[in-house]
């Protein structure tokens, strides 16, 4: 068993974590540069965790340039081992209601301009991502949600989208109907990604606040709707978040899943034509098979 520090990246209307114990604002600076903003540190019913507000306090990051890897790396860094991300998003389904959470287990990536890895020429590596989101994490969420009285919705496949414009209706119904996605954002694509090379548990809490632009009864979605539900879903945020460290303890078993082994097999260049330099910006994502 190792101690568990839990950290939680907060979306579109999740500043701030007024619940944690013992807290501070940390700045932390990373090789991929600095993270959105400082991260919160402290406790919960005395499990350690983290909150970063993924656009920063007052919103000032768009979704394609949040420092998605400085996030990730600075996480790692603070020794974080297992990373919710909360974001608010539009549905696709009828029966995933502006209001419910979806817990969600795939994702379909349509960024174009965003960094996606941490790897590259010097270091080559490639994780596999077929299972995206960590399993055990995600339980954990849908039990707290449950508990919490959310309505909540177990696995759904997220749409990550390159933004900041919404879709067309004729993407969305093509997102909908040929693609089968559940739902759609701007901003957990590339953070699954990241998480998984960085070896972290990564589990989605997607919190529905408008059916996009597909539902015939509800025309084009408007930023009015998102911001008039976004207050209660973050305060149903809150409350799914505070009951998380009773369901996951302080200390956790290796993952089932494997995710914080990721990097066992997947570095592809031979160690004598790896870049110094490439490997000194490792140091805190790949540090356990880099030694
Ligand atoms: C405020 S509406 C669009 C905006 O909200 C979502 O952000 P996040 O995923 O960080 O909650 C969505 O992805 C867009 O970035
Ligand atoms: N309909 C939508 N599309 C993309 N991102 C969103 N975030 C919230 N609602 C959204």
């Amino acid at each position: 068993m190792t101690p568990i520090r839990i950290g939680v990246i907060g979306g579109s209307g999740l500043y701030d974590m007024d619940a944690l114990e013992n807290k501070h604002w940390t700045r932390v600076d990373t090789p991929w540069g600095a993270p959105s903003d400082d991260i919160l540190t402290g406790t919960l019913a005395g499990v350690a965790m983290v909150f970063l507000p993924r656009h920063g306090r007052g919103h000032v990051h768009d979704p394609a340039t949040v420092p998605y890897r400085a996030n990730i790396d600075a996480l790692k860094r603070l020794g974080v081992t297992d990373v919710i991300s909360v974001s608010a998003c539009g549905s696709f389904r009828d029966t995933m209601a502006p209001g419910d959470f979806v817990i969600v287990d795939q994702f379909i990536d349509r960024t174009v301009a965003r960094d996606t890895s941490f790897f590259g020429t010097g270091c080559v590596a490639h994780v596999s991502l077929a299972h995206p989101a960590c399993a055990r994490l995600g339980a954990a969420c849908h039990a707290a949600a449950l508990d919490a009285g959310i309505t909540v919705h177990d696995g759904g496949t997220y749409l990550a989208m390159e933004g900041p414009q919404f879709s067309t209706m004729a993407e969305s119904k093509m997102y909908r109907e040929q693609w089968g996605a559940d739902v759609i954002g701007m901003t957990n694509m590339p953070e699954a990604k990241l998480a998984r090379e960085a070896e972290l548990c990564y589990a989605s809490v997607a919190m529905v606040t408008d059916y996009d632009s597909w539902h015939p009864d509800h025309g084009a979605v408007e930023i009015t709707d998102i911001l008039r539900l976004m207050q209660s879903n973050a305060d149903k945020a809150r409350a799914l978040l505070t009951r998380l460290p009773a369901l996951l303890g302080a200390a956790r078993a290796p993952c089932p899943h494997g995710c914080d082994r990721a990097l066992d097999h997947a570095l592809m260049t031979a160690p004598d034509k790896r870049d110094p330099a490439v490997l000194a910006r490792l140091d805190a994502v790949a540090g356990r098979v880099l030694g």
